[in-house]
């Protein structure tokens, strides 16, 4: 699906020839949307330096950033880097690739964090958290100099929340209260909330801190996201929403015409 990219800065136009990235010459290739992630993804590790305590993103697109990053580290090209991931499942994948780890108690301040995102708007607004790990995510995120978001075209959105789910990580306890009251809240955009569960089927999601998602639909603009993010975490029984707000400092896009890369 092309959707025409926001006014990024600096398009850059490259290819994949076999498996890596290289400047492209006039080129018929057709790129997967995975290569596309992996084509963001390379881009957004230029960024790394030997020494950086580095926030691990969580997901398809970021689990191409988590191989590179190990890629150059055993090629030596990269020294010292700590990783502090943002879900089990990066977590596993690190410690497969021999990555040093650490976590927030210990390494409070991260350098530079690489993550995907599920939606971004033109302003660098972002939904994350279709994958679940949106509670470790936000807060490993907020405690970086350096965001940098990776995305394929596809993700680009004129207004984060109008297209999919938005997540809201709930405490178990009493979670229809929690669904029920999220739906009111976002009545006037005439939302659906639904308990996630595991791969749509019977079995309800639980995330990495043993909470449950509902997720959001909306079929309205949902109007100033600020406002809808303090409403949401009013509620007693919200752990955290998926809206990143303010948050990412360089948006990365890789598309059918090349990169993109917009600065906050
Ligand atoms: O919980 C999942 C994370 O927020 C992911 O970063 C997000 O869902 C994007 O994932 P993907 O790169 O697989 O589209």
């Amino acid at each position: 699906m092309a959707i025409p990219c926001p006014p990024f800065i600096g398009s850059e136009k490259l290819s994949i020839e076999s498996g890596a990235m290289s400047p492209s010459s006039p080129s018929p290739l057709i790129l997967t949307q995975d290569e596309l992630k992996k084509i963001a993804a390379y881009k957004a590790v230029e960024f790394v330096q030997s020494g950086m305590v580095l926030g691990l993103g969580t997901g398809s697109t970021a689990k191409h950033a988590v191989d590179r990053i190990a890629d150059l580290l055993h090629q030596g090209k990269l020294k010292n880097i700590i990783g502090i991931p943002t879900s089990t499942k990066t977590h596993q994948q690190a410690v497969s690739l021999g990555i040093p780890l650490s976590d927030l108690d210990s390494h409070p301040v991260v350098d530079l964090a690489i993550d995907g995102a599920d939606e971004v708007d033109s302003n660098l607004n972002l939904v994350k958290g279709r994958g679940g790990s949106l509670l470790r995510e936000k807060m490993i995120e907020s405690a970086c100099k350096k965001f940098i978001v990776i995305v394929d075209q596809s993700k680009l959105v004129a207004h984060v929340g109008a297209s999919g789910a938005m997540p809201v990580e709930v405490v178990p306890f009493c979670w229809k209260f929690s669904q029920d009251r999220l739906q009111n809240l976002f009545d006037y955009a005439g939302c659906v909330a639904k308990l996630r569960t595991d791969n749509g089927g019977e079995k309800i999601f639980v995330t990495d801190n043993g909470n449950y998602i509902v997720d959001l639909f909306f079929k309205k603009d949902i109007g100033d996201l600020k406002v809808a993010s303090d409403a949401i975490l009013r509620l007693a029984g919200v752990v955290e929403h998926g809206m990143f707000l303010d948050m990412a400092t360089t948006v990365i896009v890789a598309g059918e015409l090349g990169i993109t890369i917009k600065d906050k």
